[in-house]
């Protein structure tokens, strides 16, 4: 029953079974609350409460969506046309009895529409909530002060302050909408309008009812605060969120409504929305991905994926073995021994057991893995991802097997973190077919891929790497070839300036204090101990700057043309490899204790380092560290930009945020960049960079110059300016 409308931005209007109008959001593809469409729902809701003839109204969405919330791009204009508190009040005003019926989704001012309507009916497959949150916002078209005053405080403060969405079942549990159906919730809502024309209406509308409260609600709403202030990494909105929550427990419905709109406007105008906003954007622009030859998501089509194989057993393939399954890929899992077959086996069984429990999936995940030692049966899949340890002669000698053994147009993905594409695809005879697929670890957790080409990558390859990532439910970034890719590249130089700020005189604790104060969950120092020194170590010997394949012709401080800091080297070379070991930056009370305590050796062994090698300790301010850390990274990011590695600053953020757990209230660090000031970040690095000459990373990429030089273009117009400049620079 529900016709296919339109493509106009329109409240279409139509009658059903006589007396019932329906009224059809129509403004693809989300059905967003435009200023059009509220134009056009503004007219159409009067002309449904005039019609003497209408005497029930139900309101859906085109397209079985019913409404992805406000246009978010609108925020950053001038607010034009009628509010959409006032249109919701119509609604919840009206005579005639309205329904909303639920497809698809009701998000945000879509939800908060639902929740002036008098009656909610939805798909059992739709999914509601309130994600203004993760935008930087609040629900601040009544829903702060609504959904509370419909279900119990817990879950409105729950719902609002974290922006989770929930399925319609769900959301019938709580009490927000009143039925589900799994047939054509449209048709059910026109049904129900009709059974209920007459009734009663006053205990309907929201805004009449109080907030139902527990019994110490005073200690409920501090204890809540406490939490989300724990918890909320220094973003504003999920405090807000609860100031109107509050306002909804002690206000009146008008006064709360004030609260909200002033909570929305201070949100609005804060970095933080603006950047959490750009955040949403620049998610959805990585899936629109290029390749200097002009290849691009849309004239690419994917391979089909039947069956993959993971090689390489550790900690790594066994996360990706379980991302593909999960995806309902089946996989083929080598090793090269029969220990380490086993132990991943027995590993990868336990964690699909776990996974698949706590999706309550039925799937026969069991038959979905197989493992072997036998390289030969390689020949039925359509993909392989490597991930054995980073080292290229290893790599390469699995690649020449690979290429002999797999079928001719099978993609060969490989998992490294650092190392050259193109050199890995050299002993292949399909190097078209040669992709990178950078997982970050935990693999079946983390959201991040990024795909790498190398120069002789094929579009194929790229979209059927893409469109795993997708499978897989990851946000995919395709990348260029260079040493660490995007992601580690510029990692590199923010953990070599930490590890320079403690020669100079700063300690662990204050260094990560600072990082998680700027909102990282973890510090550089502690992540290091979690993930282990050696990894760094490992690469450190691998690129030839310790150990025993350590490249000639540097001193103890100074390596590979630079500064180089080798205290994690020393660290590793005493055993202290960071939790598993007991000691590290910080000291654990045992091998693999996970709790951070004052490390009085490190602190002695770093007095002592400084008076060996001559080094002036000063006082290292929070400002300098912060900039430290971040001004370099950034700057790398610039370099990266200019060689056309990625492709655009969204996709250096998404990165960032999904991979490096940046701060996502601070957009990532090309957009911290433009906020803090692209002046400022180039003055600071000119700065460090006079006072520490040897380190050639602070001085300032020549885009960075350019954009400052031409008045510091909105990040939105450096994708443009890097072409029309690329040659110049
Ligand atoms: C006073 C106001 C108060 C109110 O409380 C504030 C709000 O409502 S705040 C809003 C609260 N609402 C939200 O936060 C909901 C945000 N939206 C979503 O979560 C998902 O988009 C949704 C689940 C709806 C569909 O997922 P899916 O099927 O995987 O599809 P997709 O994700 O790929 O999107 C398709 C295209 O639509 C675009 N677009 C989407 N939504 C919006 C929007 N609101 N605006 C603008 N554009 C939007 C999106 O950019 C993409 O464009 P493109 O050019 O094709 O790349």
């Amino acid at each position: 029953m529900t016709q296919t409308l339109a493509a106009a931005t329109m409240a279409a209007y139509r009658r059903a079974a006589g007396c019932i109008a329906v009224i059809t959001l129509t403004n693809p593809p989300v059905n967003t609350l435009s200023y059009l469409l509220r134009e056009s729902f503004y007219e159409t809701f009067r002309r449904a409460n005039a019609d003497a003839e209408v005497k029930a109204i139900v309101i859906c969405g085109a397209d079985g969506k019913f409404c992805g919330g406000a246009d978010i791009k609108e925020f950053a204009g001038k607010f034009s046309g009628p509010s959409l508190v006032a249109l919701i009040d119509d609604v919840e005003q009206s005579k005639k009895p309205v329904v909303a019926a639920i497809e698809g989704m009701a998000l945000g001012g879509g939800l908060e529409l639902a929740l002036g309507c008098h009656y909610r009916i939805a798909h059992t497959k739709a999914q509601v909530g309130f994600p203004e949150v993760t935008l930087g916002l609040l629900p601040a078209a009544g829903g702060s002060q609504r959904l509370p005053r419909l279900i119990t405080l817990t879950s409105a403060l729950e719902l609002i302050t974290t922006g989770r969405r929930i399925s319609a079942p769900e959301a019938l549990k709580l009490g927000i909408v009143d039925k589900v159906t799994d047939k054509n919730a449209l048709d059910m809502a026109i049904d129900f309008a009709r059974d209920i024309i007459g009734k009663p209406l006053e205990s309907r509308r929201l805004s009449l009812r109080t907030t139902p409260c527990p019994p110490d609600v005073e200690s409920f709403l501090d204890e809540a605060l406490a939490s989300i202030r724990k918890h909320s990494r220094g973003a504003i909105a999920p405090l807000a969120c609860l100031q109107a929550v509050r306002a909804s427990v002690y206000s009146t419905f008008d006064e709360g409504l004030k609260k909200e709109q002033e909570l929305f406007k201070m949100l609005l105008t804060s970095g933080q929305a603006r950047a959490l906003q750009y955040s949403f954007f620049a998610q959805r622009a990585t899936k629109k991905w290029s390749m200097p030859s002009g290849a691009t998501w849309k004239n690419t089509s994917a391979r089909p994926l039947r069956k993959a194989a993971v090689i390489g057993l550790g900690t790594m393939g066994r996360g990706i073995t379980v991302a593909l399954i999960k995806a309902g890929i089946p996989v083929i899992a080598v090793e090269m021994g029969l220990k380490q077959l086993e132990a991943g086996k027995t590993v990868i069984m336990s964690m699909l057991e776990k996974e698949f429990k706590k999706k309550q999936l039925t799937k026969a995940y069991r038959e979905m893995a197989a493992f072997t030692l036998d390289l030969a049966k390689l020949q039925e899949v359509d993909l392989v991802v490597e991930a054995v340890f980073e080292n290229m002669s290893l790599k390469k000698q699995i690649f020449q097997q690979l290429s002999s053994l797999c079928s001719a147009d099978a993609i060969l993905c490989t998992n490294t973190s650092t190392l050259d594409i193109d050199e890995i695809a050299s002993v292949t005879t399909t190097p078209h077919l040669v992709v990178g697929m950078h997982f970050f670890a935990p693999a079946h957790v983390m959201k991040l891929l990024e795909v790498i080409y190398g120069p002789r990558t094929s579009p194929t390859a790229v979209a059927t790497a893409m469109q795993l990532a997708q499978q897989m439910e990851k946000v995919g970034v395709v990348v260029g070839n260079c040493n660490g890719f995007v992601g580690n590249r510029m990692f590199k130089l923010y953990a070599e300036q930490a590890y320079f700020l403690l020669e100079e005189g700063a300690i662990p604790e204050q260094v990560d204090q600072v990082l998680e104060d700027f909102g990282f969950p973890m510090g550089i120092f502690k992540v290091s101990d979690l993930s282990g020194l050696d990894i760094e170590w490992k690469i450190r010997q691998e690129q030839g700057l310790t150990g025993p394949k350590q490249i000639p012709g540097g001193s103890f401080r100074h390596r590979a043309g630079g500064r180089y800091s080798p205290l994690l080297d020393i660290l590793c070379e005493r055993g202290y490899l960071g939790q598993k070991t007991g000691q590290g930056w910080y000291l654990y009370e045992k091998p693999g204790g996970r709790v951070p305590t004052f490390n009085l050796w490190l602190h002695k062994f770093l007095e002592e380092y400084r008076e060996l090698h001559g080094i002036q300790k000063h006082y290292v301010g929070q400002d300098e560290i912060l900039e430290r850390c971040l001004y370099p990274l950034i700057n790398m990011g610039f370099h990266i930009l200019e060689e056309r590695i990625a492709a655009s600053p969204e996709d250096i953020d998404i990165i960032y945020v999904f991979g490096y757990s940046w701060p996502r209230h601070w957009g990532g660090p090309m957009f911290y960049a433009s906020m803090v000031g692209l002046p400022r970040v180039l003055d600071k690095l000119n700065y460090y960079h006079e006072i520490h000459p040897d380190i050639p990373t602070l001085e300032p990429s020549s885009l960075l110059k350019k954009l400052v030089a031409n008045g510091s273009p909105p990040i939105g117009t450096w994708g443009a300016f890097i072409k029309e400049h690329n040659s110049k620079l």
